[in-house]
């Protein structure tokens, strides 16, 4: 989450001081690519025909072997271990979150130093995409599975409500009325559809402040220079915290806690008719559901917040430390056919992710699912009418990944606690604060 009108003031590595930078013309002897990434069900299908869709065409020359490591931030711990172990994948999928610690780690070789070398066209990357993963001037990896987080709704209880499906909610109050209509409780008192269910997801807090155009760090997101404080612990937060607490205490909400697996099931079972999450659950939503999935914007927290969302997903990394560079031009071949218009259709069509590269939007599957699900278009649309500012850049810090984790426990200390929203975001806030005075102190 970076940006270089932004400043990129956490710093880090330039494009020459990163082993490896040195990109060779082309190959000369057949290399295998070890590829971590964190793509697993539907996703993690359409991602392995695009790596057998590869090894096809590159047969005798470069052999790609893709591995689900776990989650974001499981693969990122393993990152962090094959570090110490100099024992690193080629290529790395890491999250938003992980940028900071990628460029501070000076283990890859930046993505500016492959599009200088081959002089490749970045022209129909998305912008937005572009300027997000570049810092100080150079793009540091490549955009690949990107997304904005939505609003889904199940379309068939929505009707069966009496509410329009083609009009989601669009802020807190929204989803409150809405979830009145939208919960049915039996004869004998139980709740047989609740209105909302979500995870309690770090994200989540990210993308409410950028919505509200407040800053999640300080030192302007952390790109004016090192964020040295996180601020979670905002009025518009603790307005959420407690909104979702009497949503839960009503009756209205299920009660999910931090998995989202759990959220995305609460949602496809049927069990709760509205939730939150990434586009990049879409393409999962349609196959799991049973009924008609409706998409709209990520919610505001109050009406007349501005709006406009945080890119959100993973990007793709070349290690150089420890690799050879017939690796290194293998992986970035591989990056190359991942962008390609064809794939990104392919991608896009499958995942519900954005396509990278817009002209995926143009491929046939891509045409294909937007006729049949006009779903597919809602978070480029989101993400066309975001504002470029600092709080929709997203907080740069070398921690976010520590941050998430304690606004979430904050979050969840209020639902589960005696504890004030309030009391128990900015214990969670203060309890984080070690750990960035460490990394700040580590990283100089
Ligand atoms: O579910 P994804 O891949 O869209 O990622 C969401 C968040 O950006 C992860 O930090």
């Amino acid at each position: 989450c970076s940006t270089d009108d932004n400043g990129g003031g956490g710093g880090g590595a330039s494009a020459s001081d990163v082993p490896g930078a040195e990109v060779l013309d082309d190959l000369d002897q057949a290399v295998e690519v070890e590829f971590w990434h964190s793509m697993d069900s539907t996703n993690g299908q359409v991602l392995n025909g695009l790596i057998d869709e590869f090894n096809a065409a590159n047969e005798g020359r470069v052999r790609v072997t893709g591995t689900f490591q776990g989650d974001y931030d499981t693969t990122l711990a393993q990152h962090r271990a094959a570090i110490q172990q100099g024992d690193t994948a080629n290529l790395i999928m890491v999250y938003d979150l992980g940028t900071q610690f990628m460029i501070d780690s000076g283990q890859t070789v930046p993505a500016q130093a492959f599009v200088d070398k081959d002089e490749y066209d970045t022209g129909a990357l998305e912008d937005a995409l572009l300027n997000y993963f570049t810092v100080d001037g150079d793009l540091r990896s490549f955009p690949f599975n990107n997304s904005t987080p939505l609003m889904y709704i199940n379309r068939d209880a929505f009707e069966e409500a009496g509410l329009d499906p083609d009009n989601p909610p669009k802020d807190l109050a929204e989803i409150r009325e809405f979830a009145e209509a939208l919960t049915i409780t039996s004869d004998d008192g139980q709740v047989e559809q609740y209105g909302f269910g979500a995870a309690v997801y770090g994200w989540f807090v990210e993308q409410f402040m950028a919505r509200a155009a407040v800053p999640y760090c300080d030192n302007g997101n952390g790109r004016e220079g090192r964020a040295a404080e996180a601020l979670f612990n905002d009025p518009k937060i603790v307005e959420v915290v407690e909104w979702w607490q009497s949503m839960i205490d009503d009756g209205l909400a299920v009660q999910i806690g931090r998995s989202t697996d759990d959220a995305q099931a609460a949602f496809t079972s049927g069990r709760a008719a509205m939730t939150l999450e990434s586009t990049g659950s879409l393409g999962g939503f349609l196959e799991q559901s049973e009924f008609e999935v409706g998409a709209g914007y990520f919610p505001l927290v109050s009406s007349d917040d501005p709006g406009g969302s945080i890119i959100g997903g993973a990007s793709l990394w070349i290690n150089g430390e420890g690799h050879s560079q017939e690796e290194v031009r293998g992986s970035w071949e591989f990056v190359q056919h991942l962008l390609t218009a064809e794939s990104q259709s392919v991608w896009h069509a499958g995942t519900g992710y954005l396509a990278v590269n817009t002209e995926g939007y143009d491929g046939p599957e891509a045409q294909e699912r937007a006729t049949e699900f006009p779903q597919f278009a809602v978070a480029a649309a989101q993400l066309a009418d975001s504002e470029t500012s600092v709080n929709t850049a997203g907080c740069m810090m070398g921690v976010m990944s520590d941050a998430r984790v304690a606004a979430e426990e904050g979050w969840e200390a209020a639902l589960t606690t005696n504890d004030s929203a309030e009391a128990a975001l900015t214990r969670a806030k203060e309890s984080l604060q070690r750990k960035i005075d460490e990394y700040n102190d580590s990283v100089g």
